[in-house]
């Protein structure tokens, strides 16, 4: 109906408008234009290439050199945005302010597309009172539950790259990209909907994802957010208008655009209605025979039902946080097992210490009588944290995440930025209303935090207490992987136990190395950071490995 995303010459007269507006804005409030960064090329577009289409690390490799820690860039239509590596500015933002630094209004209809009006979309109070009633499914006990959960998943994965090895003598070439999204996708759906019911067989669900099933709700969520990857011109023009547009007219826009991104978007949202407004009235009865408590939303509908009446969600804000746990947590854990299992191919050493420790402990697990790693089993393995904590620190999935300051503030600077007119700052004022990007890549490959070597994949760092980056930030291991403050992310815990156990389980089944024939991996920007092959982008999601059954 609309051409929503590609319409490039019906925008120019809007466009025109919108200049006219950031000229009017720019000199009638605090600027940042002392702040030094690149000259803009284009009006139209900005930096929106380097900062939406370039690999991860080239813009922020980029930035560092020449401009340091704090850039100001342009995003299409000339909209200024503060580029922020700086750990302190940071630590302020997301730490210390609370809900003061939301994710950007003009952002937020076309991400109530994507996971509703849930946790991840919400701010301030709506945000604070979701956050409430679902952090009790979150915990460190809860994580753990979802182990069996893990280890089932990623066997039927091994098992199924085990028959095609088979076939092929042992060793071939796979996908192991592709894999891993079914994986995950297969233990959120068992772990949301519908782990250890005692009225069904425990596992009912099944997306089936890793066994090519047809399941409408796996479907859906096959790569969905390729939808984000590489913007048109068009589509970025777009986004830079639509900071101009009130929400209301985009929601409308979005329920009818016949882009077929978009569409896919309502389709899913379609299909996960449809599926949890049936499933929560069964849970539901369920907890009241006293079963069921153990999968997310049973969890959640428990956490519900003892909340006092102001704080209780209510059946139409349920749904949106299971349709963003679905998008959250299955392509950022693949993607980061995936990287992981690209870096242990590149360096074999690695990969063999990594071995040695996952056989001594089976060894100690059989001693005592057992057949299965536990969780404090887990916690006894440093190598493997350390492998963990070193493929979360080089490769940051969401590489960086959007903001916008909700009032005028004063950014505290760990290092001091020398401004175009000359003057040496340590704290920098920014306006109301500004759109900031913070790079949780640029910040996890400091040199100055994380030594010279900071771009070197190396697990000892953490080993040898040369991980003390000195910035205490974020939950998890000074890193920002996961985020950091009030919005962090609530199922690192699950992700760093699927982690561990899929690394676990593949690398005692396998080997894993470089194809023979050399070929680029492209760290390709979506909303996570995913690898394609250069020459092939057009195949989606790609990380062939040689893989050999051991
Ligand atoms: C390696 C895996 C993961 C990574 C790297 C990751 C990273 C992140 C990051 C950076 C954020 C903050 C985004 C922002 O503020 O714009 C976030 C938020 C979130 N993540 Fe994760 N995540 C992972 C796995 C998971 C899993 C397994 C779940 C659920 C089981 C999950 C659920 C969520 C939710 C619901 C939010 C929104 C939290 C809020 O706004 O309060 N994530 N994640």
């Amino acid at each position: 109906m609309l051409g929503l995303v590609d319409g490039r010459y019906a925008l120019l007269p809007l466009a025109a408008a919108c200049g006219l507006y950031t000229l009017y804005r720019k000199y009638s409030k605090i600027s940042i234009s002392d702040v030094p960064g690149p000259e803009s090329k284009t009006f139209l577009l900005g930096h929106s290439k380097e900062l939406l289409l370039a690999d991860c690390g080239t813009t922020e490799a980029e930035f560092r050199r020449r401009y340091g820690d704090v850039v100001r860039v342009k995003a299409a239509l000339g909209e200024d945005i503060l580029w922020i590596a700086d750990h302190k500015a940071i630590k302020h933002i997301l730490h210390k302010s609370g809900y003061d630094y939301p994710k950007p209004p003009g952002d937020k209809p076309l991400r109530a597309m994507v996971t509703d009006e849930g946790l991840a979309w919400a701010d301030g109070e709506m945000h604070r009172r979701y956050k409430k009633i679902l952090l009790p499914a979150f915990g460190i006990p809860e994580a753990k539950e979802f182990l069996p959960v893990f280890t089932h998943v990623i066997t039927r994965l091994a098992d199924r790259w085990a028959n095609e090895l088979t076939d092929k003598g042992s060793t071939g070439i796979i996908n192991v990209a592709d894999g891993l999204m079914r994986v995950t996708l297969d233990a959120i759906g068992f772990g949301t909907w519908s782990l250890y019911t005692k009225h069904r067989p425990a596992f009912d669900h099944d997306f089936g994802a890793v066994i090519d099933s047809d399941d409408p709700l796996m479907k859906s969520y096959t790569h969905l957010m390729t939808v984000f990857a590489a913007p048109s011109p068009g589509r970025l023009i777009f986004r830079g208008i639509s900071r101009f547009v009130p929400p209301s007219w985009l929601s409308f826009l979005y329920e009818h655009a016949s882009s077929p991104d978009i569409q896919r978007l309502r389709e899913n949202r379609q299909q996960v209605h449809t599926f949890a407004g049936g499933l929560i009235e069964f849970k539901r009865k369920a907890l009241e025979q006293g079963e069921g408590q153990k999968d997310i939303m049973s969890l959640l509908l428990k956490a519900n039902a003892s909340a006092n009446e102001d704080a209780k969600l209510r059946d139409d804000e349920i749904v949106p946080q299971m349709r963003t746990i679905m998008f959250a947590a299955h392509e950022t854990t693949a993607i980061t097992i995936a990287w992981g299992l690209y870096e242990l191919a590149k360096h074999p050493q690695v990969q063999a210490r990594l071995r040695e420790e996952i056989i001594e402990t089976r060894k100690k697990i059989k001693a005592r009588g057992d057949t299965e790693f536990t969780t404090n089993d887990f916690d006894a393995m440093p190598y493997t944290i350390a492998v963990m904590k070193e493929t979360l620190r080089l490769h940051p999935v969401v590489a960086d995440i959007p903001r916008f300051s909700g009032k005028d503030d004063v950014l505290p600077l760990a290092n001091p930025i020398t401004t175009r007119s000359g003057k040496v700052i340590h704290e920098l004022p920014i306006p109301k209303g500004l759109r900031l990007t913070l790079s949780f890549y640029a910040y996890q490959t400091n040199e100055d935090l994380w030594g010279k070597d900071a771009l070197v994949y190396d697990p000892d760092r953490w080993l040898e207490e040369r991980d003390k980056s000195g910035a205490l930030i974020g939950v998890y291991a000074n890193l920002l992987s996961f985020s950091a403050g009030v919005k962090n992310c609530i199922g690192w815990r699950f992700a760093l136990v699927q982690i561990q156990a899929s690394l676990i389980h593949l690398i005692s089944t396998f080997n894993f190395a470089l194809p023979d024939e050399p070929q680029e991996v492209r760290m390709f920007r979506t909303v996570t950071v995913v690898p394609k092959v250069s020459g092939r982008e057009n195949e989606g999601i790609q990380l062939p490995l040689k893989v050999s059954l051991l």
